[in-house]
């Protein structure tokens, strides 16, 4: 785990000296858009236009935020237009790495040994952490951006008129209900777990661990009333959602100590859970031995031996019976 400062790898670990032991996560910093007609996009520069071929995604299987991409990836059919490099499980002093073991595919572009090393070929004198998922740009040999809530709405729509793909999980009508849902998401559920898992004072913990309780009860509840957050047709905020569900028993309940329930406690949250995995293409981005293998063995500090536990068993091809649901009148 470290960072680049100046353009310069060092080893460090997240510093939580002045927030009272919370974990606060940086800000990304490539922020360009890739657009149908390569128009700026809301924020950065123009000239990312929407062509086959031209863009690449850098991935961790472990990770959440990469999964996100992964996922819309596969939902938007663009596996054909856009390829995909997958970094190595272990995140630790040179930070992510690429290696050729267990679905780790090695960094197809340049033969690369770590991500910073990309980091540093768009911008030789970057500072910040090295984060994933990264969206390269093969034209103009730079990041696009490495922020996963932006690279999964370029993803949704920018690419359409090359895959021919009709699907919406960003609709018009439903963007103000998203943006809501997904920001209390995001704050309490997606970074809640890295927020009760990387806390260093008991104050911040229970803070954190609190507010990802009542929230995860919140949405037991909703989930109780239609088969997804905004009714019958899953959006962004289910994917979102589903990319931390999928991790919180075999790893934020141990590992992060997100222990007041879990998710198999939760009746409409664990269904929910396996219907999103069992739609078509998805159990194909989820790789429990990354997942597992990442958190466990990357931060020391949490977990010095390193152990893996083996359990829990969760079986999610086990029946949902969601599609029996409907949405309340
Ligand atoms: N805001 C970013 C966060 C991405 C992120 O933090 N990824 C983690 C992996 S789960 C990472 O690469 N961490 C490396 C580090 O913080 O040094 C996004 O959503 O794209």
């Amino acid at each position: 785990m470290g960072m680049l400062v100046d353009g310069k790898w060092q080893d460090v670990w997240y510093d939580t000296k002045e927030t009272k032991g919370r974990f606060k996560r940086s800000q990304s910093q490539f922020r360009n858009w890739v657009t149908a007609d390569g128009a700026v996009g809301p924020s950065g520069a123009g000239g990312f236009k929407a062509e086959a071929g031209r863009y690449h995604l850098y991935v961790s299987l472990a990770c959440p935020w990469a999964h996100r991409t992964l996922i819309f990836r596969k939902l938007k059919k663009l596996e054909d237009t856009i390829s995909v490099s997958v970094v190595d499980y272990l995140m630790v002093e040179n930070g992510w790495e690429f290696k050729t073991r267990d679905g780790a595919t090695g960094d197809d572009l340049f033969g690369l040994d770590y991500l910073y090393q990309l980091y540093l070929k768009a911008d030789p004198t970057y500072s910040g952490r090295v984060t994933v998922p990264v969206l390269w740009d093969k034209q103009q040999n730079t990041i696009v951006s490495n922020e996963s809530a932006e690279i999964i709405r370029m993803l949704n729509s920018a690419f359409d008129g090359i895959t021919g793909s009709a699907l919406d999980l960003y609709p018009p009508d439903l963007r103000h209900e998203i943006d809501a849902l997904n920001a209390v998401i995001y704050d309490k559920v997606n970074n809640g777990v890295y927020k009760a898992g990387f806390a260093t004072t008991q104050e911040a913990y229970e803070e954190a661990v609190t507010a990802l309780f009542e929230t995860l009860d919140m949405l037991e509840e909703r989930l109780g009333i239609s088969r997804y957050l905004l009714g019958d047709t899953a959006t962004e905020a289910d994917w979102r959602l589903f990319a931390t569900l999928l991790r919180f028993d075999p790893v934020y309940v141990g590992h992060f100590k997100c222990n007041i329930r879990r998710i198999a406690d939760y009746p409409n949250l664990s269904a929910y859970l396996r219907d999103l995995y069992q739609q078509p293409g998805i159990a194909d981005t989820c790789n429990m031995l990354h997942i597992k293998n990442h958190y466990y063995q990357s931060h020391k500090t949490i977990n010095p031996t390193g152990i893996v536990p083996v359990g829990p068993v969760v079986d999610l091809d086990a029946p949902h019976a969601r599609e029996k649901m409907k949405r309340a009148a």
